[in-house]
C-alpha cells in the first residue's frame, strides 16, 4: 500500500456493509473507488467490506466479481498476487433479502465476526445502493436486526433518487429519521465530489480578483450545461419514470448552482457551508404559473439521429420506454437568484442525453466595459469569459481581449487555460472515492443536508407540476443535436446564445501559448 501520496486524511476503522453490491453502481464505482482508496493509503488499515444482495454467492466468487470490476473500471489495476489476497480478504458476502428484517441478526453476527478479526471499534457505513423503494425498510431492518447497537459510530449513505418530489422525499426522510440522526445521513449526489465542482470554491473564496466582479454588476449571464452523448441505455425502467428535470436538474445542477451562487462562508466547515447554499435554494425564483414554465423552461426527448455517423434510434424506440412516452431527456431553463448578489442575473442551465459531446462546463460571461473606445477602429469587443470545465476536461478557461500583435489598434480575444486533467492527467480521484473517503472520516460537506434536498424539490415540482397538466409542449430534437431550437431562443431573446463548450472555443479565439497569429 502507498501511503506517500496521501493528501487526505486517512479513514477510521470502520465495517463498510454496501447493499446492493451485485448491481451496476457497485461495480461500476464502488468497488473500484474502495481499491484506490486502499492503494492509496486513504483506508485504514483495518476495515472490512461486506457485499449485501439477494442472489447467492460464495466469498470466493464475489471476490473473483470485485477483480474483475476493479480491472474493469478502476483507475489502478490489480495482480493476483499475494498483495490482492491482503486486499481481498477484507471481502465478505451476505446473501440477504433487505425488505425482510429475518436475515438483519445475522449480518450482525457476520459484522460483529469481522470488526474482531479486524480490530474494528464498531464503527459501521451502510450504503444503501438498491433501489429507492427499499431505502426506508432496510434502515428499520438496520435498527430492529439490532446493527445499530455497537460502540462505534454508524452512518448511511444514501443514493439518488431521494424520492420522486417533494412529498415522497419527505415521507423517505420520516422513515430514515426514525433510525438517523440528520447528521448521520449522507445523500450522495456524486458532482459534489468532483474535483472541478469542489474547486469552484477555492476559485471564488482564494482569488483576489474574482469576489470582488462576482455579482450583477459584472456578471451579464451564467451558463450550466451537463450534456451527455448516451442514451436512456438499459436504464429505461428507472429513467421514463424520471426524467432529465428529476435525474440531473433536481440534484447535480442545482447543486452547481449553489457553489457558483453562494456567499463565502464563515469558516469552511460542513454546517457554514450548506448553509449559504440553502440560501441560494431559498432565493431562487419561484415559477409563479405554468405559463411562466413555458416562458422559462423548454423540454424536448430525442428522435432518430446519428452521433458520430452512428445512427440512433429515437427515446420511444430504445428498451423498456414507453412507445408513446412524453418524459424528457432534455430540458433547459433561466433560473434567477433573487437576492442583492445576483438580481437581474439569468442563469441558464441545460442537460440532455444523445447531445453531441459529454461535457459538463459552467460558462461566466461578464459584462462588457461600459464605454467601447475600440470603436472607431470598427473593434466590437468580446465579452471576458471565465469557463470552468467539469469534466472531461477538467480545468479553467479564460477569455479576455488583447490588442493584436503589430496591429494598429485592432482588439483580439485570446484564451488562457489551465487544463488540470492535461497537467495530472486523468487520474483524479474520481467523485465516488472522495465521498467514500468523506463519509468515513465524518466530513458531510459535499453530501446534501435535508434542507437542500427539499428547496430543490420544491423548485422542481412547480416545473414537473405544470409539464404535468400539459401546459407545455415536448419539442423533439434529433440525437445528435444541441437540442430544440427553442432553448436557444430563451437566451436569444435576452440578448444572448450559449457558448460553444468541450474546447470548441479554440474556433474563437487565439491562444495565449503561442498560437497567436
Ligand atoms: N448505476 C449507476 O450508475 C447509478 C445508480 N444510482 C442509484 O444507485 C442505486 C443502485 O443502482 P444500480 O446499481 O444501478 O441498480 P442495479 O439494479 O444494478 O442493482 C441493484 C442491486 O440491489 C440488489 N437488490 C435488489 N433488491 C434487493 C433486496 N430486496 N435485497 C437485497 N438486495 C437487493 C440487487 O441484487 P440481487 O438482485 O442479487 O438482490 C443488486 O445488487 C439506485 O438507487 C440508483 O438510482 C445512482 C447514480 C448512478
Ligand atoms: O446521476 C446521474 O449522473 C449521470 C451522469 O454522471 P457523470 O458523472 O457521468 O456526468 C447520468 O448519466 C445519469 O442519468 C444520472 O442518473
Amino acid at each position: 500500500m502507498n501511503s506517500s501520496s496521501n493528501e487526505f486524511n486517512i479513514a477510521t476503522n470502520a465495517s463498510f456493509l454496501i447493499f446492493g453490491a451485485t448491481g451496476d453502481l457497485a461495480r461500476r464505482k464502488l468497488f473500484p473507488a474502495i481499491y484506490s482508496l486502499y492503494r492509496e493509503g486513504k483506508l485504514a488499515e483495518d476495515f472490512a467490506v461486506i457485499g449485501i444482495a439477494r442472489r447467492n454467492k460464495t466469498n470466493e466468487e464475489f471476490r473473483a466479481d470485485l477483480y474483475e470490476s476493479i480491472q474493469e473500471f478502476c483507475r489502478y489495476k490489480a495482480d493476483l498476487n499475494d498483495e490482492w489476497e491482503r486486499f481481498a480478504e477484507h471481502f465478505e458476502y451476505k446473501s440477504l433479502d433487505s425488505s425482510n428484517v429475518l436475515g438483519f441478526h445475522e449480518l450482525k453476527d457476520l459484522t460483529h465476526t469481522l470488526e474482531q478479526k479486524f480490530n474494528i471499534p464498531g464503527n459501521r457505513l451502510f450504503y444503501l445502493a438498491l433501489a429507492p423503494e427499499l431505502f426506508g425498510n432496510v434502515s428499520q431492518n438496520l435498527r430492529s436486526g439490532g446493527l445499530l447497537d455497537s460502540s462505534g459510530w454508524h452512518r448511511l449513505i444514501i443514493e439518488k433518487p431521494f424520492g420522486y418530489d417533494l412529498k415522497s422525499a419527505e415521507t423517505l426522510n420520516a422513515q430514515i429519521r426514525e433510525v438517523f440522526s440528520e447528521d448521520e445521513i449522507y445523500r450522495i449526489d456524486h458532482y459534489l465530489g468532483k474535483e472541478m465542482v469542489q474547486n469552484i470554491e477555492a476559485l471564488r473564496f482564494a482569488n483576489a480578483f474574482f469576489e470582488p466582479l462576482w455579482n450583477n454588476k459584472h456578471i451579464a449571464n451564467i451558463q450550466v450545461t451537463l450534456s451527455e452523448t448516451v442514451g436512456v441505455e438499459e436504464r429505461g425502467g428507472y429513467y421514463d419514470k424520471s426524467g432529465a428535470l428529476r435525474d440531473m436538474g433536481q440534484n447535480h445542477m442545482l447543486q452547481m448552482v449553489t457553489m457558483i451562487a453562494m456567499e463565502p462562508p464563515s469558516r469552511m466547515m460542513p454546517e457554514d457551508i450548506r448553509d449559504e447554499k440553502v440560501k441560494v435554494l431559498r432565493s431562487l425564483r419561484a415559477y409563479a404559473s405554468p405559463n411562466e414554465v413555458r416562458q422559462n423552461v423548454v423540454r424536448g426527448q430525442y428522435s432518430e439521429g446519428a452521433l458520430k455517423e452512428k445512427q440512433l434510434p429515437a427515446y420511444r424506440q430504445e428498451d423498456s420506454v414507453n412507445p408513446a412516452s412524453t418524459t424528457e431527456t432534455y430540458f433547459a431553463a433561466k433560473v434567477f437568484v433573487d437576492n442583492f448578489r445576483w438580481a437581474g442575473v439569468p442563469f441558464y442551465v441545460r442537460t440532455g442525453k444523445r447531445l453531441p459531446v459529454k461535457t459538463t462546463e459552467i460558462v461566466v460571461e461578464f459584462k462588457n466595459v461600459p464605454e467601447n473606445v475600440y470603436f472607431a477602429k470598427k473593434n466590437v469587443l468580446q465579452p471576458n469569459l471565465l469557463v470552468i470545465r467539469v469534466n472531461p476536461m477538467e480545468g479553467i478557461f479564460i477569455k479576455i481581449n488583447t490588442k493584436k500583435s503589430g496591429s494598429e489598434g485592432t482588439i483580439i480575444p485570446i484564451a488562457m487555460e489551465f487544463c488540470q486533467s492535461c497537467e495530472i492527467g486523468h487520474n483524479t480521484p474520481e467523485a465516488y472515492e472522495r465521498l467514500i473517503n468523506d463519509a468515513a472520516r465524518g466530513d458531510s460537506t459535499y453530501f446534501t443536508r435535508w434542507d437542500e434536498v427539499a428547496l430543490a424539490w420544491s423548485f422542481v415540482d412547480r416545473i414537473a407540476q405544470a409539464w404535468m397538466e400539459g401546459s407545455s409542449d415536448l419539442y423533439h430534437y434529433p440525437a445528435g443535436s444541441w437540442g430544440p431550437d427553442q432553448a436557444h431562443s430563451l437566451l436569444a431573446e435576452d440578448g444572448f446564445k450559449w457558448w460553444p463548450v468541450n474546447g470548441q472555443e479554440e474556433d474563437d479565439v487565439i491562444w495565449i501559448s503561442g498560437k497567436q497569429g
